[in-house]
Formats: structure tokens, C-alpha cells, sequence
């Protein structure tokens, strides 16, 4: 059964399309899309020994003509060096305006071809196919692409909105399971800053660990209330001007755990778990939340299998730094996302650094 979430938008709308089996469609579906015959197929190489094939005799059962560009596999290698190498497949394909990049992959994958496509001949329509459970509920939806600098995460980017989004569950079943934790991660922000009922369902059901142990409805509805509760920030700030700042609820921290630990230590899932607990200790000492919802988040993380320590690895006295570099710095001050109850949350300046370093030496695993 294909569900269809629509992402409403100014300038352009598009569709993300949930269905077992969809990744055969890929094709059919993109033929609505009005694109040129080029398409480039950009992947890693074990996604694409995976499902390449299947997705290539899509794309040329509907009349594309397609060339497959892969790159280096993690997030180590999200960076421009890995965007120079879709450029130069670009040319070799003789990529034209009305020419299409498809992401065939992960959030990595995605944010890259994303940002090749905005960049590429002033911008080219791109497709997500998204791999990883964190991809299919967050990072294929909403246009944010881009690259990770030397001194911080995602600080070269473009917004960028996909012209379609293909998810297709079944392929998660050779996500391995420490990746699919990584998009619990994602999934329960979501529960946190926007779907109080989400959050409920995932508390109730027995594991929320591994895909295995999902039952077919609650993968359902872990895909398609991600997908839906995305859609309607992006759709009412497409450009982070307001609202769509909540989704960055646990990414204060969480990426700066991430650039401090080289990219290597902890995925980007791991990160913002790590990030949601310190912002859900943030918001309770500030008395913005209570104790009964802060436990009730950690537990939830901890059921998902996911950390809720900032790695030994890290010191606290390197993360204040960093978090200068953060996005969401105004005038000087860094923002923090906090939770204000399960389903809700606020943006704030008003988180002294001073009180955040004791707080932060808590959570230091030992
Ligand atoms: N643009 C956004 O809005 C947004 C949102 C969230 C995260 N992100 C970004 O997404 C990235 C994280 O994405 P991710 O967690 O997907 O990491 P990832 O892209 O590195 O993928 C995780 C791992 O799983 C493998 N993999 C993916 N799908 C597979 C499958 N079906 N079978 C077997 N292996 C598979 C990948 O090869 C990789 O090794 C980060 O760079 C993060 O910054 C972007
Ligand atoms: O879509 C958004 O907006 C998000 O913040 C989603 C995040 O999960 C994602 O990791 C995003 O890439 C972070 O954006 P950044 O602007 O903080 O780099
Ligand atoms: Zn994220």
C-alpha cells in the first residue's frame, strides 16, 4: 500500500511516497516530474551493491538515461572534497539544466547530492531515495543540504527542496542495527517537540530497539507521523526563520559532540540522543519542563538503545566553543531548543554558559 504525505510549499510542493517495494516505482513516479532524460544516481558503494541494479532498471524502464556516481561511505567523507567528485560526474554525464541527481542512500548521501544539485549549473532538481531509517523520517524531507567545514557540522549548505521523496521500508531490512537506533533518535525528537501521541505509542510498545522487533504497524507509524510532523514545520518556515528551529531540539550538543569526536565515534543519531538529554536536564533546571517528563525522555532513549552520556572521549571544556559556531547563534548568544512537555517545545537565549558547564560535567560518562 503506498501513502502519499504531502509537503506543502510556496514555490514548490512536492510529495514524499511511502510504499514496500516503491524503490521499482522510482521510476514511473519521477516520469510526472517533467525532468530531462540525464539522470546522475548518486550513492556509497555498499548501498548501491544493495539496491543499484533495481534502481537503475527503474529509472531506464522509464526512458532515463542513467550514470551512477559513488562516494566514499560516512560522514567523514561529508565534505567538499566528496561534492568536487559529483561535479566532475556531473560533467562527465553531461548533466543539463532539466537533468536530475537521485540520492540512492543515507542522510549523508542525501544532504550531499542535495547540495551538489542546488550548486550544479545554479540548480538542478534532485530526488531522494533515502536508505536509513534516519533518512526516510528526517533528512530527505525539507531541503536542508549541505557539508560538514573542519571546524563544524553542516556550516557550507543550501536550502534545497527535493521534487520527490521515495521511501520504500523495505530496505531497511539491511540497515544495520546500530544505524536503525540512530533514527529512533530522530523519531522520538519528534515525539518530544511536536507529537505528544507518537511519543505515547513509542513508550507503550515493548521495543523500540531494532526493526525486528517493531510490529508492521508501529514501523507504519513511526514513518509516516516522522514524515507528517516534518512536513508541517517545513511548510510553515521552509527556511528556519521561526518554528522549523525546533527540529534542531538535541543539536546544539549533539553536533558538537559530533566535530569533536572527528565524526568517527558516534553517528549522528547517537549524537542528538546524547543532545536531547542535556537540553531535557537544560530545561529542567531553567523549570521549563518536570522531572516525570525529563525521566520519561531519557528512559525512552535508553529504551531505544541509543546513549545518554557525552562520550569520556569529549570535555566539556571544548564543547562551550563550539557551540559559538552553532546556526542558531543571534547576536552572539547561543539558542538552545528545550523541551517544555512531551509534544512541546520553545527556542531560548537565556541559558547562561556558566551554568551549562557544571551541568554538562554530569552527564560526562565516566
Ligand atoms: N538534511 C536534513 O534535514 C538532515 C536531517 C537529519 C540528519 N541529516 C544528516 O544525515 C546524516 C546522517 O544520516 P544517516 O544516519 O542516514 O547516516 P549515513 O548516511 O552515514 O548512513 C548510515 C550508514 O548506514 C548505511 N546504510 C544506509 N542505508 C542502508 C541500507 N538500507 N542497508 C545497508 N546499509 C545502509 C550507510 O552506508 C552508512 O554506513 C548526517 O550527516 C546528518 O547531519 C540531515
Ligand atoms: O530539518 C531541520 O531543520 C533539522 O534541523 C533537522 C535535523 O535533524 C538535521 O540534523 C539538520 O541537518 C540539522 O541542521 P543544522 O542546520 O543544524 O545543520
Ligand atoms: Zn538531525
Amino acid at each position: 500500500m503506498k501513502s502519499v504525505i504531502p509537503v506543502e510549499l510556496p514555490n514548490q510542493s512536492y510529495e514524499i511516497a511511502i510504499a514496500p517495494g516503491g524503490l521499482d516505482f522510482l521510476g514511473t513516479w519521477m516520469q510526472g516530474l517533467g525532468l530531462g532524460q540525464r539522470v546522475l544516481l548518486v550513492s556509497n558503494p555498499p548501498i548501491f551493491e544493495h539496491y543499484g541494479e533495481r534502481a537503475i532498471a527503474s529509472l531506464t524502464q522509464a526512458g532515463f538515461v542513467v550514470s551512477p556516481c559513488l562516494l566514499p561511505e560516512g560522514e567523514q567523507h561529508k565534505n567538499l572534497a566528496s561534492i568536487q567528485q559529483i561535479y566532475d560526474a556531473a560533467l562527465a554525464h553531461h548533466l543539463e539544466r532539466s537533468s536530475c541527481m537521485v540520492a540512492l542512500g543515507g542522510g549523508v548521501i542525501g544532504d550531499m547530492t542535495g547540495f551538489a544539485a542546488a550548486t550544479w549549473l545554479r540548480g538542478l532538481a534532485f530526488v531522494q531515495v533515502p536508505t536509513s531509517l534516519l533518512a526516510m523520517v528526517d533528512a530527505s524531507v525539507g531541503g536542508k543540504t549541505g557539508v560538514n567545514h573542519p571546524q563544524g557540522k553542516n556550516l557550507i549548505g543550501a536550502f534545497h527542496q527535493p521534487r520527490l521523496v521515495v521511501i520504500d521500508p523495505d530496505v531497511l531490512n539491511t540497515l544495520p542495527e546500530r544505524e536503525f537506533r540512530a533514527g529512533m533518535a530522530e523519531v522520538i525528537k519528534y515525539g518530544i517537540i511536536w507529537d505528544a501521541d507518537l511519543f505515547e505509542q513509542l513508550d507503550a510498545a515493548p521495543r523500540v530497539d531494532q526493526l525486528q522487533a517493531l510490529s508492521p504497524e508501529l514501523l507504519q507509524t513511526i514513518l509516516t507521523r516522522s514524515c507528517q510532523a516534518k512536513a508541517e514545520v517545513v511548510s510553515q518556515d521552509e527556511k528556519e526563520a521561526g518554528v522549523r528551529a525546533l527540529l534542531n531540539y538535541g543539536h546544539t550538543i549533539g553536533h558538537a559532540i559530533e566535530s569533536l569526536t572527528g565524526y568517527s565515534l558516534v553517528n549522528h543519531g547517537e549524537a542528538v540522543a546524547v543532545g536531547m538529554v542535556a537540553a531535557g536536564a537544560i530545561a529542567l533546571t531553567h523549570n521549563l519542563w518536570d522531572e516525570t517528563a525529563n525521566t520519561r525522555q531519557t528512559q525512552l532513549i535508553e529504551k531505544a538503545g541509543l546513549p545518554t552520556q557525552i562520550p569520556s572521549a569529549v570535555r566539556v571544556d571544548d564543547i562551550l566553543p563550539v557551540l559559538q559556531s552553532d546556526k542558531k547563534v543571534k547576536d552572539g548568544k547561543v539558542r538552545f531548543v528545550l523541551p517544555t512537555k512531551i509534544g512541546a517545545a520553545t527556542i531560548t537565549s537565556q541559558v547562561e554558559m556558566t551554568t551549562l558547564r557544571p551541568l554538562l560535567q554530569t552527564l560526562v560518562a565516566s
